[in-house]
């Protein structure tokens, strides 16, 4: 059975910051890369392991890990709005079996899901509804995080399931990283205001999310001008993550801690948890080759950007 991935960072200011065009144009080039691969590929299943920011998953319930049997796109960012295509009953097939391997993982019957799920789908099919896809939450903003070897046990665990299906071609997701630190709030050091929203502050008014996403689009360009307040991005650290999911070994990533993770590479490096996830899904069907990869510090996108594609190795 062999199993294919993709890994990529988002970014809501793709489409609202102008990096020098070599660097735009090198993202857009990575992009192609990817989809040529998954075209080539031809999934007809994707599992999608993809962090959320405050759009669907707040504090009045915060699971590490959710898997959605529906799904619907909130819209922010002007990315797509709507339902995607799940496969429901793979979806309640996948959390049994999780459930069954001494896992605890949270289901949503309607999940709702932001720019961390939606940009990749838009970026490789052309929307979010074109191949059937299991969206799998993983949290990567809200304190507490459990450990990052439970994260690689999730994705191990999910990658024993799709091994078993025969009769699909499953691609896997990991949507977010790298290092970055974008102004998405936190309860410890939110006022008042901020943390109601933290709290359930689902489908906020147009005006009440054009301002939450307006200070992102600011803080973009002050990074840019380097005048932010904001964590700087971590090229090391990011190249360094990139070569162990590339080695095949995940062991290293069980040593990392959410406080150094933050202190190194910014409160929003957590996303990295959706990468582990989905590497280590891949390598539970055998050893995998990486195919593409590409990397670029874009501070226009506040993002350790990068892109990896992979599939078992023959
Ligand atoms: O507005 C948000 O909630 C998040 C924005 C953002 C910006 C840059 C990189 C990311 O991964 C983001 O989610
Ligand atoms: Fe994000």
């Amino acid at each position: 059975m062999t199993l294919a991935l993709v890994t990529m960072s988002h970014s809501p200011l793709l489409d609202h910051a102008e990096p020098p065009a070599e660097v735009a144009g090198a993202v857009q080039g990575a992009f192609a890369d990817a989809r040529a691969f998954v075209e080539d590929y031809d999934p007809t299943l994707v599992v999608s392991f993809a962090p959320d920011h405050y759009n669907g998953f707040f504090y009045d319930l915060m699971p590490p890990f959710c898997i959605g049997y529906e799904a619907v796109g909130v819209g922010d960012y002007g990315t797509t709005e709507g339902p995607l295509n799940v496969p429901a009953e793979r979806a309640e097939e996948l959390a049994q079996w999780v459930a069954d391997r001494d896992i605890d993982v949270a289901i949503s019957r309607r999940m709702e899901v932001d720019h961390g799920a939606i940009q990749p789908l838009e970026i490789l099919f052309g929307g979010i509804d074109t191949v059937p896809t299991i969206p799998v939450f993983v949290n990567g903003v809200a304190e507490p995080f459990v450990t990052m070897r439970r994260v690689r046990r999730l994705g191990e665990t999910i990658g024993g399931f799709l091994a078993t299906l025969k009769d699909e071609r499953v691609l896997v997701l990991g949507s977010g990283g790298l290092s970055h630190d974008p102004p998405v709030p936190q309860w410890a050091t939110a006022g008042e205001a901020v943390r109601a929203m933290l709290l359930d502050g689902r489908h906020p008014t147009a005006a009440a999310r054009d301002a939450r996403q307006q200070r992102v689009i600011d803080t973009a360009k002050a990074f840019t001008a380097g005048t932010a307040t904001i964590r700087d991005l971590n090229p090391e650290w990011d190249r360094a993550l990139m070569a162990t999911f590339a080695s095949g070994d995940l062991a290293p990533v069980d040593a990392m801690t959410p406080r150094q993770m933050a202190e190194d590479a910014g409160n929003s490096a957590h996303e990295v948890r959706t990468w582990v996830a989905a590497f280590a899904a891949l390598g539970a069907a055998g050893p995998y080759e990486v195919e593409h990869s590409f990397y670029r510090p874009i501070r226009e996108y506040i993002a350790g950007f990068g892109v990896m594609a992979a599939r078992t190795a023959a």
